[in-house]
């Protein structure tokens, strides 16, 4: 059977680096290009490539990805920064390519899935909920596009569960003291040399709370769930956001054990 042809955006990158480096060993798949920011994207058109890898740069993906989906390159993003508007612009440019797959996942690795759901799942049955992220030092956006996601997530398990707004006696305090509010559900960064990708979520309720926590403690915890995403989203024509979509009756990828 023919490889795969693929091709990662921002290969000079922290993950992009480690995401070429993974679809070039990988048995089927073929790494058809591997561009940075000086490259031409035609480079993917000549290559032939049938899905990009996207991770670069909030600034640099809605380019990247008009390019792609206008050529009938399904895509795999985990780049962030994004927003409804960026969603619905997405949407509009899959509308006219309707072949075309793009998975933006705010999170690859399994763990982090796992927090986000086990958040939702938890959301209901407690009166407080805050967020923590913390990251490398060299992370451009804030709050992290895993954490926003979990922030909405808790947000729209309240809402649909009656919640209310949060209880927040503060009347006094220093600007950005309480982190940032994301649907009502305040999000802390914190920017660390040394650290990888870290959350947690803490709730609280009466007399009891619950912290959930994942570590990715280095760039190959994101590597099963691109390898994933690159095989399944020629398959998935338009918009899905979160690898959890794509996870349903997979198993576990032990390659690394
Ligand atoms: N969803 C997930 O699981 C994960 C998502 N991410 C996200 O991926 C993105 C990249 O992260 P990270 O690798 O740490 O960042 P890096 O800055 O290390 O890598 C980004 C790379 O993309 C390049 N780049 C910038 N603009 C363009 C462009 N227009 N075309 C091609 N390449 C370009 C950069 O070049 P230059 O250095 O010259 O700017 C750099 O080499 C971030 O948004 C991050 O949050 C990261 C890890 C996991
Ligand atoms: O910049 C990173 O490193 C990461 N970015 C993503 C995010 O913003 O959530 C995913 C992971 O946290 C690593």
């Amino acid at each position: 059977m023919s490889k795969l042809r693929v091709a990662v955006i921002g290969a000079q990158g922290r993950i992009g680096s480690a995401a070429a480096g993974a679809v070039d060993a990988a048995d089927d798949l073929d790494l058809v290009a591997a561009i940075d920011r000086d490259d031409p994207l035609e480079a993917l058109t000549e290559a032939g490539a049938q899905v990009a890898v996207e991770l670069t740069h909030p600034d640099a993906v809605m380019g990247n990805l008009e390019f792609c989906v206008g050529h009938g390159i399904h895509a795999v993003v985990g780049t962030t920064g994004w927003t409804a508007e960026r969603l619905e612009q997405l949407s509009g440019w899959l509308a006219d390519a309707p072949d075309t797959g793009v998975l933006v996942a705010p999170n690859f690795s399994i763990g982090a899935v796992l927090t986000m759901q086990f958040a939702r799942q938890a959301a209901r049955w407690f009166d407080s909920a805050e967020v923590i992220e913390l990251h490398h030092d060299n992370k451009a956006d804030a709050p992290s596009g895993t954490a926003t996601r979990t922030a909405q997530l808790i947000a729209a398990a309240r809402a649909e569960a009656g919640l209310g707004a949060q209880h927040d006696p503060t009347t006094h305090g220093l600007d950005g003291a309480r982190g940032a509010d994301v649907e009502g559900i305040p999000v802390h960064s914190v920017r660390l040399r040394g650290l990888l990708a870290h959350q947690e979520v803490l709730f609280g309720g009466t007399g009891e709370t619950l912290t959930i926590r994942h570590d990715s403690l280095h760039h190959s915890s994101f590597m099963p769930g691109i390898l994933l995403a690159a095989r399944t989203v020629p398959g998935v024509p338009g918009l899905t956001y979160g690898l959890e979509h794509f996870l349903e009756g997979t198993q576990p990828d032990r390659q690394g054990d």
